[in-house]
């Protein structure tokens, strides 16, 4: 069943959080264009993840084994690359992920071959205008109808400058910096608005740099990026996700006592922050090389940039909603083109909990209370993140709560509810699917 029916429960225990899944995306892609065999570990198998493994199969990657590690239900994966790629299937299905699309995008450039990306959900009208911009400019043929998709690519990408907005989604930079190296030319990425989401771009280079692609940051306004470079293969470990992290530290302040493990305390994830804004917000954290550790405290509430961390929002909307004081989250108007509109989203259903969150054009203004009411049905708006975020608002609520959609989850973190009863969240198992 698509629905979980949660008594309110304080959370406690240890919690091995999932690898991140911008850099398990960002692996798959890398090791598919490196030649040889490359072991990507520490994989799980989330439709987004899923998404990108079979548009890189699409594309000529041998996915050649998986090996199992059942215990903890990770996944190593054996990559058999090549930079020249061989488009075994024209469709490429993006299911609801952003980054598959707008990362494998570009590789249509790369093959000249026509490829028609498909998606589903909100994904069918996440905007990808920074590439029909270069499209049009470099004669490349698209269609698709009223700009959604389906889309169909089709013609070469050539080496040169490209322009692209830095305030729209930072994905379309990363797509370029995958295939760009690979052209038979210099090219130059010019950033023609202030970047946001730079923590994304860091992410990219830090990973390309790893397969032996090298790309200079001209202070993050332009990049220089040479021809004919090459992928090389090998081992990558993904490590652990900082934007799931968030919804156990939150769970942890709110409840009782959660460690994360498995999360580098020296990461590039720009979700790593939210480190920051709980001690800002008065959290009792503890850091101690790669185990974090929270403890039940009681926030006050603070203005929050979401221009680099948007994925961090709805979960930091939970807390701020159990916060003393105001909390004010700026800068956010992005997160209106994610898998909902997620101020919106989760304003209406903080709000349906008792919550007081005022929605504004470009973020939000929230009024702490002790806890809320809830005793009401909620919906996830088939958003993951709304989804999570939901979940760990129960902690505070005096009664019990339905939550309606609960199949979301399984865009990045499959198995959240496992591990929400894992940490002693009360679910009615009637409601499990
Ligand atoms: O590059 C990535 O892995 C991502 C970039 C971010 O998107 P934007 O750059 O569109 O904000 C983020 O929201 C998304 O979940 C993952
Ligand atoms: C926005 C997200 O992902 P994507 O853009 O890849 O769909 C997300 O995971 O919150």
């Amino acid at each position: 069943m698509n629905t979980v029916k949660i008594y309110p429960n304080d959370l406690f225990g240890e919690i091995n959080i999932p690898p991140s899944k911008s850099l398990s995306h960002r692996a798959i892609i890398c090791g598919g264009l490196a030649e040889g065999v490359s072991n990507i570990d520490n994989l799980i198998f989330s439709d987004d993840i899923k998404a990108t493994l079979k548009g890189m199969r699409s594309l000529g990657t041998r996915v050649q084994c998986i090996e199992t590690q059942a215990h903890k239900e990770t996944y190593c994966v054996k990559l058999e690359g090549n930079a020249n790629l061989k488009v075994l299937d024209e469709n490429i299905d993006c299911k609801e992920s952003g980054s598959t699309l707008r990362f494998l995008i570009p590789f249509a450039g790369l093959t000249g071959d026509k490829i028609t990306f498909t998606g589903r959900g909100k994904l069918v009208e996440r905007p990808l205008d920074p590439y029909y911009r270069i499209f049009d400019k470099q004669n490349i043929k698209y269609k698709n109808e009223k700009g959604k998709l389906p889309l169909e690519v089709m013609g070469r990408l050539k080496p040169g400058t490209f322009e692209i907005d830095g305030n729209i989604s930072s994905q379309f930079i990363t797509g370029l910096m995958f295939v760009l190296p690979l052209l038979n030319g210099d090219s130059t990425l010019k950033i023609t608005t202030e970047l946001e989401s730079k923590g994304y771009v860091d992410l990219t280079l830090d990973i390309l740099k790893k397969f032996n692609i090298k790309i200079e940051n001209n202070d993050y306004k332009e990049f220089n990026i040479k021809g004919n470079q090459q992928y090389k293969s090998g081992y990558y470990r993904v490590e652990g996700d900082f934007s799931q992290a968030a919804f156990w530290i939150v769970a942890g302040i709110l409840g009782r006592n959660i460690k994360c493990k498995d999360l580098r305390i020296d990461s590039l994830q720009g979700d790593k922050v939210i480190l920051d804004i709980i001690q800002k917000m008065n959290g009792k954290i503890q850091i101690e090389e790669d185990l974090i550790e929270v403890n039940q405290s009681r926030t006050k509430g603070i203005v929050i940039d979401a221009s680099e961390c948007p994925d961090l929002v709805p979960i930091l909307a939970v807390l701020g909603s159990v916060s003393k004081g105001t909390t004010k989250i700026i800068n956010a108007e992005r997160l209106r083109i994610k898998e909902s509109d997620r101020l919106k989203a989760i304003s209406t259903e903080l709000n349906k909990l008792g919550a007081d969150v005022k929605e504004l054009k470009d973020g939000l203004i929230i009024e702490g209370k002790e806890d809320l009411r809830g005793g009401v049905v909620v919906d996830s708006w088939n958003d993951h993140r709304i989804a999570m975020a939901l979940a760990v608002a129960s902690i505070k609520c005096i009664d019990p709560i339905i939550i309606t959609g609960s199949n979301a989850v399984n865009k990045s973190y499959p198995s959240f509810w496992r591990d929400f009863a894992g940490l002693g969240g009360k679910i009615d198992e009637r409601y499990l699917g």
